[in-house]
C-alpha cells in the first residue's frame, strides 16, 4: 500500500479498527458488501501483545467478506475456476484462523495481492479498503479462515519490523520481477525471518508479481526458484493485474500451513510409537539411514527444486 506512516496516522486519528464508521461511510460501506467492524478483528487486536503507543493495533485497518462477497468473488473468477474452494463468512470458523503477513518492498505488488485476497480491488478509497483482509475459504474440502496483514513498512520502526516477523503463522515475501533490488531484498527478507523464527519451521511462499511485464523482467524464473530451494520455501510467479495465480497462491499457502500442521502431529505420534517399541537394531538402521540422507544431499537439492513450485506438497 503506497501510503506513507503519516497518512496511516492520520487517517486512524479519524477512525480506529473498534470505531464505527460514519453514516455516510455506512452507505458506501453496504454498497461494496463488506462489513466494517468484524468480530475476528476485536479479538485478533485483543490477542495481539502491548506496543509501543499500540502501534500495530494502530495501524491495523481490518476488511472482511460477508456472504454477499460470494457473487463479487464468482465475477472476479477467485472461486470460479476451482471445484473445491468455496468462500463463506469469516465469523464462523475461527477454530482454524491462520494469520498471514506479507513482506516486501516499496511497490512490488503487496497491496494489490492482499486486495484481491480481501475482494476489495476496485475500492478507490485505500482508507476504507483497510490493510488486514479476512476470510473464510474451502481448500481440499476443509474450511480455514486467513487474516492477511498488509501492514510491512519497509521503513518502519523496528519494534513494529520484528513484531511481524514473530506475529504470523505463515508468511509471504513478495518481489517484483521488474525489479532485482526487491529480489535481492526479499533474500535479506528471509534471512531476517530465520533469524527471529530459528527453531520453527514456519510457511514461507516466495512471490515473483509482475509476471505479465514480459519486457521489463529483470529476474528470471529460474533465479526465482533457485533462490526458494536456497531458502527452503515455496515458489510462485503471479500477476497481480491480470489475476494469474492469485487463488493459487492463497490456497497454498492455507495447504502449507496445514500440511506441518500435520506433519507436527504425526510425528509426534510416530515418535511416541517408536520409543515404545524400537529395538537395538532399528536404532541403528535409523543412524544408518541419518547417514545416507546426510551423502545424498544432492539428490534432496534437486528434488526439492523440483517441487518448489508445487503448494500443496512439503
Ligand atoms: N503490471 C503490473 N502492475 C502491478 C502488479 N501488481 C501491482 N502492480 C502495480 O504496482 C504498483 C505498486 O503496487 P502496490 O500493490 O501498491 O505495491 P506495495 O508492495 O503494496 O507497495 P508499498 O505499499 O509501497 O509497500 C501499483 O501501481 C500497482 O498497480 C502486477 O502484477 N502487474
Amino acid at each position: 500500500m503506497t501510503l506513507n506512516r503519516g497518512d496511516k496516522l492520520r487517517y486512524l486519528d479519524k477512525r480506529r479498527g473498534s470505531t464505527p464508521f460514519a453514516a455516510h461511510h455506512l452507505q458506501q460501506q453496504q454498497h461494496l458488501h463488506r462489513r466494517s467492524m468484524p468480530v475476528d478483528e476485536r479479538e485478533l487486536q485483543a490477542s495481539l501483545p502491548p506496543s509501543p503507543r499500540g502501534e500495530l493495533s494502530q495501524l491495523m485497518r481490518c476488511t472482511s467478506y460477508s456472504p454477499a462477497d460470494d457473487d463479487e468473488a464468482h465475477r472476479q473468477g477467485w472461486a470460479s475456476d476451482s471445484s473445491d474452494s468455496v468462500i463463506s463468512s469469516g465469523s464462523d470458523s475461527d477454530s482454524n484462523l491462520y494469520k498471514v503477513i506479507l513482506l516486501g518492498e516499496h511497490g512490488v505488488g503487496k497491496t494489490s495481492l492482499a486486495r484481491i485476497f480481501g475482494g476489495v480491488e476496485d475500492c478507490p478509497d485505500a482508507e476504507e479498503a483497510g490493510n488486514t483482509y479476512d476470510r473464510s475459504i474451502i481448500v481440499d474440502g476443509e474450511e480455514a479462515s486467513l487474516v492477511v496483514f498488509d501492514i510491512w513498512e519497509q521503513d518502519d520502526s523496528q519494534w513494529l519490523q520484528n513484531h511481524c516477523m514473530k506475529m504470523g503463522d505463515a508468511y509471504i515475501i513478495v518481489y517484483s520481477v521488474t525489479d532485482k533490488v526487491s529480489f535481492e531484498k526479499a533474500s535479506e527478507l528471509r534471512i531476517q525471518l530465520r533469524r527471529a523464527r530459528q527453531t520453527e519451521d514456519i510457511p514461507i511462499i516466495l512471490v515473483g508479481n509482475k509476471s505479465d511485464l514480459v519486457r521489463s523482467r529483470e529476474v528470471s524464473v529460474d533465479e526465482g526458484r533457485a533462490c526458494a530451494v536456497v531458502f527452503d520455501c515455496k515458489f510462485i510467479e503471479t500477476s497481480a493485474a491480470l489475476h494469474h495465480n492469485v487463488k493459487d497462491l492463497f490456497e497454498g499457502i492455507i495447504r502449507q500451513i496445514r500440511l506441518r500442521k500435520d506433519s507436527k502431529e504425526d510425528n509426534a505420534r510416530r515418535m511416541a510409537n517408536t520409543k515404545r517399541r524400537e529395538s537395538i537394531s532399528k536404532k541403528a538402521k535409523r543412524f544408518l539411514g541419518r547417514i545416507v540422507a546426510k551423502n545424498n544431499k544432492k539428490m534432496a537439492f534437486k528434488a526439492k527444486s523440483k517441487s518448489c513450485h508445487d503448494l500443496s506438497v512439503l
